[in-house]
């Protein structure tokens, strides 16, 4: 294992018949840090997210989170270790309020299904948990709002409320700027700088004003394989960084 690291992947293989789509790819999570992953259509971004979570299976590789081996886990059971890629919109409840769908998190958290028979909206332990996670992602005044007219930056806020009710301890964002307008954009670089505080983010973007401003490290994965890790500076001057990804966007 890295030392110190969240999230640790080592030698990631995966082909689809002759195309291989993730080629020995070896990168770290560290506590606390923001970790781009960039690289043009196709290059296996989110072949590689989906191995992390688990809805893919690697022909070889491993991946360890806070030291455990959870290569061969479950989607659930790496979600329930506190691995979980955020931002599938459709995992929210539209028509709930935002309070009820962090609501639902939290009791998930707490294997609490079995008290069915008690009406969620009034247990206050899991409103006041509920309440406690929106306040954290700056949501506190929206609970009661559903969550299909929470605008698009509040919809990714309060997916991030869940990834927090269910503690996560590695965030894997895939594209949380798509979609975005500028303004939308600044807001939510702005929340993603502070959610560092609470687990290491792993960035899959595009948005390269996103990456540059949150990035405290980044990968360049260009057919399948990382060329290139390290700090913006770094990879902006990289000259095959430049020449294979970011031409003027350097
Ligand atoms: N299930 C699959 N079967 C066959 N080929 C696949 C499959 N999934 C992905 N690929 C191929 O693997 C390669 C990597 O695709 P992937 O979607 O991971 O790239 P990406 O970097 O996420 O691209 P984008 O930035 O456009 O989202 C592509 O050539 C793609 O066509």
């Amino acid at each position: 294992m890295a030392e110190n690291a969240v999230l640790e992947i080592n030698g990631l293989e995966k082909s689809f018949g002759a195309l291989k789509a993730t080629d020995n790819v070896s990168l770290t999570l560290r506590p606390g840090e923001i970790h781009a992953l960039i690289g043009p259509n196709g290059a296996g971004k989110s072949t590689l997210i989906h191995q992390i979570c688990g809805t893919l299976k690697q022909d070889k590789g491993t991946i360890h989170l806070g030291g455990q081996d959870v290569s061969s886990l479950s989607v659930a059971d790496r979600a329930r270790l506190g691995l979980g890629r955020t931002f599938q919109i459709s995992s929210l409840a539209g028509e709930f309020s935002a309070l009820r769908n962090v609501m639902l998190a939290v009791q998930a958290q707490q294997g609490s299904s079995f008290h069915f028979f008690k009406p969620v909206l009034k247990d206050k332990s899991l409103t006041e948990a509920a309440m406690e996670r929106l306040s954290r992602v700056g949501l506190a005044d929206r609970a009661h709002v559903p969550a299909a007219e929470l605008s698009h930056g509040e919809k990714r806020q309060l997916e991030i409320a869940i990834a927090l009710a269910l503690d996560v301890r590695a965030f894997l964002l895939d594209e949380p700027m798509a979609g975005m307008g500028p303004e939308g954009s600044k807001t939510l670089t702005r929340f993603l700088d502070g959610l560092r505080r609470e687990a290491p983010i792993l960035l899959v973007e595009h948005d390269m004003d996103a990456v540059y401003a949150l990035a405290d490290r980044i990968s360049v994965l260009v057919y399948g394989r990382i060329i290139a890790t390290g700090t913006v500076d770094q990879i902006r001057n990289d000259p095959t960084v430049r020449t294979a990804y970011l031409g003027d966007h350097a």
